[in-house]
């Protein structure tokens, strides 16, 4: 990506309003209190400045003998201590709102940005792509505060500067301009590197990705097995040293530069402070200014050239945290291609006809390769259709259609004559249960595992335990010391771990935790044993009496109690029929029967 230029710099200052507008939905009222304490705040320098020329001068005075009254001086000393404290207490206030307000924002975009994840579709979430802009998206969410309260100390910073820049040009406009010129090129500087530490971190976006994905497999209680095993950690350790051996060089050589820099035009900046201080100097011994004058001036001067460097560095900073900002907006601008259609079609009471596949083909995004081509068949309603094919034969992809996880890329599926694009998504995500061959093994507990097939139903016992009897779940739950309370998986505390089977019938529990009229279940079997699998099926063939239900399976002693089996090759379909059909055909399933059979011989 190109480097950032200074035209992207104030144009991305156009993402702070909706920035704003996203604070102020955190929370109303510390926003608005935050921004009033600042602002009373930038008063108080030029305010302490000025009553510490008046005493001063009273000082003077005094000295010169002059029959002055001393109480006087006491309450400027007094109200200077008192503006001091004040200007503390405030300064205090607002880092404190500024943090509960950074916590509640970090906790509000990640809310959003977890909402708007769940809209998107699944295709996107397989596009590498997505998941840099998600990534850049997330660090925002930790990051931005800072960008709150830099833009509102740049506010009060400003107000203050206004204050003693009036001051300074009463008496000299030309030292206003020495002194911006003083610290020009430190600004310069900053935004100069900002924008390299910008481009070097969005090119790493990948990388860093990478890199905390090695970090996980490293060290999770996932993936411990098999990094023992195989003895992998040398292999991840290495490969996370080479990134973060990269990260670091790229990032140390720019942080170098940047300080060598830094320091060059910190001093031209000392430089012309020092040069205004002579000029005031020289002017108080002349008489032309009095002493307390000179120290109001003196230190004002001081003061704007602190405030203005750091207005200015503080300006790429900001303009920075917008560029940023950016990302998270783009995030939000991903918008799902498989969305409810308006005017959606209800989803039939009770399915009529059944699902029609019209010459259906799917490629994945970024790949030539069809996984499913030139499908034509009928789900007819209420039928029980098996899937077999060899692995890679597009009967997942299938499955994902006909449950709308994504749109052909052409020719179209038809439920009850209407283009399943035209009912209702939420219709239909209601009505298709589908349970996966590589489900979740959600780290909860067991019953929130079994209701996770409808989690609206997640305080409904009755129904989860009834879901859990039909797959066979029970009789392991009623083993667990928790029961339906049991935490399942060992990353926290208390969790009990299952077998892959136990796992298996738990997900299994999922499907008869809602009413649907098309229930997929994707190898669903694969890890039970022969009993257990044996009688799921029976059970699977009374429970789904009168429902449509596709079956992916392996084997074929589940497969053939369908009443159709579809045998697809290399995304096509290549036979169809009953399983004594298919036999007599001698094609394919039989060859692939012929040879499961004979391993059992
Ligand atoms: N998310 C994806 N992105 C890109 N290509 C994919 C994706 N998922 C699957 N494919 C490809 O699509 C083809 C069909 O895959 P699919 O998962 O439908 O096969 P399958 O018949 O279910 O296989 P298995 O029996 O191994 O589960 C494969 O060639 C696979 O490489």
């Amino acid at each position: 990506m190109a480097d950032v230029t200074i035209k992207d710099r104030f144009s991305a200052l156009g993402n702070l309003p909706a920035f704003f507008k996203l604070v102020w939905q955190t929370n109303p009222s510390l926003t608005v209190l935050n921004a009033v304490l600042r602002i009373f705040r930038s008063a108080i320098p030029v305010a302490v400045l000025y009553v510490g020329k008046l005493i001063v001068d009273y000082v003077v005075q005094i000295s010169h003998g002059a029959g002055v009254d001393h109480k006087y001086l006491w309450e400027l000393v007094a109200a200077e201590a008192g503006l001091a404290i004040l200007s503390d207490a405030l300064g205090r206030a607002t880092t404190l709102i500024d943090s509960l307000l950074g916590d509640l924002f970090s906790n509000y975009t990640s809310v959003k940005i977890m909402e708007h994840a769940a809209m998107l579709d699944l295709e996107q979430f397989e596009d590498t792509t997505f998941y840099d802009k998600l990534e850049r998206a997330r660090q925002q969410t930790i990051g931005r505060t800072i960008l709150l309260s830099q833009v509102l100390s740049q506010v009060q910073d400003l107000i203050t500067m206004g204050f003693l820049t009036a001051g300074l040009a009463v008496f000299n406009p030309w030292l206003l301009l020495l002194l911006f010129v003083a610290v020009l090129p430190s600004f310069i500087g900053e935004s100069y590197f900002n924008d390299k530490n910008y481009s070097l971190s969005r090119r790493q976006t990948p990388q860093r990705r990478e890199l905390d994905y090695i970090r996980y497999i490293g060290a999770s209680d996932e993936t411990a097995k098999e990094v023992k095993i195989f003895s992998l950690s040398g292999f991840l350790i290495d490969r996370f040293r080479q990134l973060s051996d990269k990260f670091y060089t790229d990032n140390k050589q720019l942080a170098i530069r940047r300080s060598l820099w830094g320091t060059l035009f910190s001093l031209l900046g000392t430089m012309g402070y020092y040069g205004a201080y002579a000029y005031i100097i020289s002017k108080t011994i002349q008489g032309v200014i009095s002493i307390g004058s000179l120290t109001f001036l003196a230190g004002s001067f001081r003061q704007l050239r602190g405030l203005l460097d750091g207005v200015l560095s503080r300006f790429t900073a900001v303009s920075q945290g917008a560029i940023y900002l950016k990302d998270f907006f783009d995030f939000f601008e991903i918008k799902p291609q498989i969305k409810p259609a308006p005017n959606a079609r209800p989803f039939p009471k009770k399915i009529e006809e059944g699902f029609r596949f019209e010459n259906v083909g799917f490629k994945y995004a970024h790949s030539d390769k069809w996984a499913n081509r030139h499908l034509n068949f009928t789900l007819k309603a209420g039928e029980k259709l098996a899937l077999v094919g060899e692995n890679g034969a597009g009967k997942t992809t299938l499955v994902k259609l006909l449950a709308r996880l994504y749109d052909p890329t052409e020719g179209r599926i038809l439920l009850d004559g209407y283009d399943l694009r035209e009912y209702d998504l939420r219709d239909v995500r209601k009505a298709v249960g589908i349970i996966f061959q590589d489900y979740i093994r959600y780290q909860m507990t067991v019953a929130q595992n079994i209701a996770v097939g409808n989690i609206d139903e997640k305080e409904n016992r009755e129904r989860i335990e009834d879901a859990s009897k039909k797959s066979l779940a029970d009789l392991l739950v009623q083993r667990l010391e928790g029961k339906y309370d049991q935490a399942l998986g060992k990353r926290f505390n208390q969790g009990v771990e299952l077998s892959g089977g136990e796992w298996q019938k738990i997900a299994l529990a999922r499907a008869y935790m809602k009413d649907t009229q098309l229930l997929i279940l994707d190898e669903p079997t694969s890890a039970l044993d022969a009993r257990a699998e044996y009688e799921v099926f029976q059970r699977f063939a009374d429970l789904t009496k009168g429902k449509t239900a596709v079956l992916i399976s392996h084997r074929f002693s589940t497969v053939r109690m369908a009443d159709r089996i579809l045998v697809l090759d290399k995304g096509e379909l290549l036979e169809e029929g009953s399983h004594r059909e298919l036999i007599n055909k001698a094609g394919r399933y039989a060859e692939l029967f012929q040879l499961q059979a004979r391993g059992y011989q």
